[in-house]
């Protein structure tokens, strides 16, 4: 068994970082009646989502049943899973069924024909816990996300994965020298499960793991970028860069962005403009090896870019050098997920406007968001949109947060009162049919007092046979003037 799976935490307390939405989810689990909303729990791969969600399970003493991707989850089979009883009387004796929808963002690409919207009605039913794993929140569907309690998992810094790695490297009797676990821990870039699996790779036919055996096991294209942009930038020394690129497993153009991403702004403007202009030269090189589909030119471009910004910082003290993936990166998959949202809204717009996303966008995009202005929470009802959708309408984010806020507390009470109501009626039908099944007792009982009525009619009648008898008898013994 590979260690990521070996040293999978069992319980919550044993997961790494995040603690406090771990104890959101244990609250959640402690305080869980039917009435509460679903979890959502997302962030990136690896940090410990799907961990945490059978962790839970196990400290509450519930079952799981994990529906994955590749399982058929259709608004039926989770149905059946989700409905009937709250409390399952299995026969481990574990009180609660925990239903963990693992990529959840993937939920609607195998959805039956009621779609989204239908897995929505049965998730809000649903008699058993239910926990939804996502790596990106936007990737479900808006109904759905409206309906749970989301909760995020972040990315560990290194510093807190070497505890959790000296921790296996003992546990499986191995020493591995702290620059080898801290390297282990840098390149891992929060993912527990890839810093788990590097740590194990290093370490298989080993007792002692030194700083050489991860830079060896690792052909992690992250070190080596790591080690190729801090030797362009000089804080290293190598005896060839373009040596060191080719066991880079990066194509030029990442590789450009790494460097332009680390430059940062020096202090001599003289400098600074060669080494832009070096990559600027080389990313020329790179269009033009695009346009023609001439793959030499890639060595053009790979030469201005290393040799050219390496000239400039020539000098340069070698030392520690904190190098990070290109901001660039982060804003883009900001404004991924912005574009997402954008998409899904105008879509949703365009389909209860029967008409194309691109009419919405080109055309009405502009009264369409009068009117949510006018009429957020008429918005928010009907296309159950949250405060960041709202918000592209309305342009007013605290506005949107206040309003979607007041909506779902609205909505919670309702549901609140209705489920008081369903629960009384149940009752009040309850009592009808424990009313019913005495009935038969009381029409026994009823019967039987009309034969005792009647007996007693019987007796009466006999009575007063007897009666006129006794009278005739009476009569027939008293003496008459005619016995003389
Ligand atoms: N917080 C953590 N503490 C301890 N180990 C962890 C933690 N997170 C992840 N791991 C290790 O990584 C492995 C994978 O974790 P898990 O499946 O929970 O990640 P995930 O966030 O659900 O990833 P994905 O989104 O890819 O499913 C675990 O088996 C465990 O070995």
């Amino acid at each position: 068994m590979d260690w990521a799976e070996k040293y999978r935490p069992r319980h919550l307390s044993e997961l790494v970082g995040n603690r406090e939405s771990l104890r959101q989810m244990s609250e959640w689990a402690r305080q869980w009646t039917t009435e509460t909303p679903p979890l959502i729990i997302y962030g990136k791969p690896g940090i410990g989502k799907t961990s945490s969600a059978w962790a839970l399970a196990n400290d509450m003493n519930w079952e799981v049943v994990e529906l994955n991707a590749s399982d058929q989850r259709t608004k039926g089979v989770i149905e059946k899973i989700a409905g009937g009883s709250a409390s399952t009387g299995s026969l481990s004796g574990a009180f609660r069924k925990l239903i963990i929808l693992d990529e959840a963002d993937n939920l609607q690409g195998n959805a039956d024909r009621g779609g989204a919207r239908a897995i929505a009605e049965v998730i809000r039913q649903a008699k058993q816990p239910l926990i939804l794993i996502a790596n990106d929140l936007y990737g479900l569907d808006g109904t759905i996300r409206n309906l749970c309690t989301k909760i995020q998992f972040k990315a560990l810094p290194a510093k807190s994965l070497v505890p959790r790695l000296r921790e296996i490297c003992s546990m499986e009797g191995i020493t591995c020298a702290l620059p080898a676990l801290n390297d282990i821990a840098e390149q891992a870039s929060g993912d527990i499960r890839s810093a788990v699996t590097m740590l194990y790779a290093s370490a298989i036919g080993k007792d002692k793991v030194g700083e050489d055996d991860v830079s060896i096991s690792s052909k992690d294209s992250r070190s080596t970028i790591f080690d190729l942009v801090a030797a362009t930038l000089g804080y290293r020394q190598v005896t060839s860069l373009q040596d060191l690129n080719m066991t880079v497993d990066e194509t030029p153009d990442t590789v450009l962005q790494w460097i332009e991403g680390n430059l940062g702004v020096l202090p001599d403007t003289k400098k600074n403009a060669a080494a832009y202009q070096a990559l600027s030269r080389a990313d020329m090189y790179l269009g033009y090896t695009y346009k023609t589909q001439y793959y030499t030119l890639w060595r053009y471009a790979n030469i201005l870019m290393l040799y050219g910004v390496h000239d400039v910082m020539k000098g340069r003290p070698s030392g520690y050098a904190k190098i990070m993936p290109p901001t660039r990166w982060r804003q883009m998959s900001t404004a991924k997920r912005q574009k997402l949202m954008r998409e899904h809204l105008l879509s949703q717009l365009g389909i209860s406007m029967h008409m194309s996303s691109a009419s919405v966008r080109n055309i009405y995009l502009c009264p369409v968001s009068l009117l949510a202005r006018q009429f957020p929470q008429s918005f928010v009802k009907d296309y159950s949109f949250d405060a960041d959708q709202l918000n592209i309408l309305i342009h007013d984010p605290d506005l949107a947060k206040s309003i979607v806020k007041s909506i779902d507390e609205e909505k919670k009470s309702l549901e609140k009162e209705l489920k008081k109501k369903k629960k009384e009626e149940e009752a009040l039908a309850k009592k009808n049919r424990t009313l019913k099944k005495t009935e038969p007792d009381i029409k026994v009982q009823l019967s039987s007092c009309n034969e005792t009525d009647s007996a007693l009619v019987m007796i009466d009648d006999n009575e007063k046979e007897s009666e006129t008898n006794v009278n005739k008898d009476k009569k027939s013994s008293q003496s008459t003037l005619f016995n003389f």
